[in-house]
């Protein structure tokens, strides 16, 4: 593979001749794929339990694993379907796992289509706190959102804004940011060699500029005490150190901390303009088994203190009539939240999840369902974020059975008496202990409610 010029140098600047040798060594090896386990749904320990997918440890990810794509498909596998896990590069699940977050604390992804990061970050949003993900592109936040709500993620926002509007509605209010910035993508050419045509148009000259705005950006929406990490694909000093060190020089409050576990292939920061950048750090895939990424946390100096949005969108306390007998089935405390019907769609929006009002919302809180006439469907949104004990009526398919794969192809099931105990109506269809969908049952015939869009073709 031939290797733009102006990248070669650059690299050989940054790795030194011998070390650039090794990088480029390593297009003859295979790419890595990573699979995350997601401890939002599962521990690590019974997903390799359950699992018979042949994987091995990424060394500096706790809930990351390699898989060899020659010996088997995890996109085929039910436990995907049932947001067990997600795919991703493994050196990209680096930046989420080092961003360190509290319970309470208030979360934004700033350019977070297609998930492989907010999956992570939601996983662990706790009781009080929320997730707001944001992508300016409306087609990838449809895909943002649907990896989300697969991954049972609840106390969340989902938006495609202009991250200046969303500048002038939360200002200093959010305690963790991850800006995983877009970039030339120096560290997908490995893994996608299209990539080389859109450097070819658009290198790191073209990403500078967009970096460093959105980088002030997420200073803007940082609260005191909060903290910031960026990251990108890509290994350009110009579109990492030196979006760091513009960053440094422009607000002083801002110091870079050191990531946290470390990693023996973790390689440095450079130096920029006589500032030491060392905690940053470098993915390289000569040095580990990743494709390449970089990561680089700070810090905003002062006392935290909550903030609200000064306008937030109306929600109400009282359900609409149509939902009350669905999800009085549904264990969960309502009144610690209250709801938004946006048309005919119900959300909770529980405590601590702050929407601020004027905003372009693919999801405002927990999709609940659809309000019809005298009903209520309840969405296959809010089936992926409850745990089977949370609603009354479950029909269990053992992992295996093929009504499994059949129920993610939408087909009509039956089920013996002895499965189905008496149920009638709605009943919450899981693989295991881990919902899957919604369906509905009748002398032993399950009419499938799983979400179209969602089903295994
Ligand atoms: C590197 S990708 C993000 C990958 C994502 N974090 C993940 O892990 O799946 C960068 C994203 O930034 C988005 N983007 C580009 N310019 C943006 C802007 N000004 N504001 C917000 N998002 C932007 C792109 O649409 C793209 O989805």
């Amino acid at each position: 593979m031939t290797l733009p010029e102006a990248f070669e140098q650059e690299m050989k600047q940054l790795l030194g001749e011998e070390e650039y040798e090794a990088y480029r060594k390593t297009f003859d090896e295979a790419v890595h794929r990573g699979l995350r386990v997601n401890n939002g749904k599962i521990s690590t320990e019974e997903f390799l339990r359950r699992t018979d997918i042949p994987l091995k440890k990424v060394p500096w990810i706790p809930n990351g694993f390699y898989y060899d794509e020659e010996s088997c498909n995890p996109a085929k596998d039910a436990d995907y379907y049932a947001g067990l896990y997600y795919l991703q590069e493994p050196s990209a699940m680096t930046p989420a796992s080092r961003l360190p977050i509290e319970p309470d604390d208030r979360v934004l992804d700033l350019c977070a289509a297609p998930g492989g990061k907010a999956t992570e970050l939601g996983s662990r949003i706790g009781e009080g706190g929320m997730l707001l993900a944001n992508d300016i592109s409306n087609s990838r936040a449809k895909a943002l959102l649907r990896n989300l709500e697969i991954q049972g993620v609840g106390r969340l926002l989902v938006t495609s804004e202009d991250p200046e509007k969303l500048v002038t509605l939360y200002p200093a209010f959010f305690d963790k940011i991850l800006l995983d910035a877009p970039c030339s993508g120096e560290g997908m050419f490995r893994k996608e060699s299209s990539m080389l045509r859109y450097y070819s148009e658009n290198g790191p000259e073209h990403y500078v500029p967009i970096q460093k705005k959105l980088i002030e950006q997420a200073y803007q929406m940082l609260a005191e005490g909060g903290e910031l990490l960026y990251s990108t694909c890509t290994f350009s000093v110009k579109e990492n150190e030196e979006v760091i060190a513009g960053l440094l020089d422009a607000h002083p409050d801002m110091e870079v901390q050191e990531i946290t576990p470390g990693y023996e292939g973790f390689a440095p920061g450079v130096s920029v303009n006589g500032r030491d950048l060392s905690r940053c750090v470098h993915i390289f895939p000569q040095r580990m088994e990743g494709e390449g990424h970089f990561v680089a946390l700070l810090k905003k100096q002062g006392e935290s203190r909550k903030r609200q949005p000064s306008r937030l969108l109306e929600t109400t306390k009282k359900l609409p009539k149509e939902a009350e007998e669905f999800l009085a089935g549904v264990r969960m405390d309502w009144k610690n939240g209250s709801f938004a019907l946006v048309k005919d769609q119900l959300y909770f929006l529980p405590e601590g999840v702050c929407a601020a009002k004027g905003l372009r919302y693919l999801r405002t809180g927990l999709s609940l369902g659809t309000v019809k006439k005298n009903r209520f469907e309840p969405s296959q949104a809010l089936a992926a974020y409850l745990k089977k004990e949370e609603y009354v009526s479950c029909l269990t398919i053992p992992k295996g059975d093929d009504r499994v794969m059949r129920y993610l192809k939408g087909e009509t099931l039956s089920f013996s008496e002895e499965e189905c105990q008496g149920k009638k109506g709605w009943v919450l269809v899981c693989l295991d202990d881990f919902p899957l969908g919604w369906g509905k049952i009748n002398n032993g015939t399950l009419k499938n409610k799983y979400y179209a869009g969602w089903r295994m073709v």
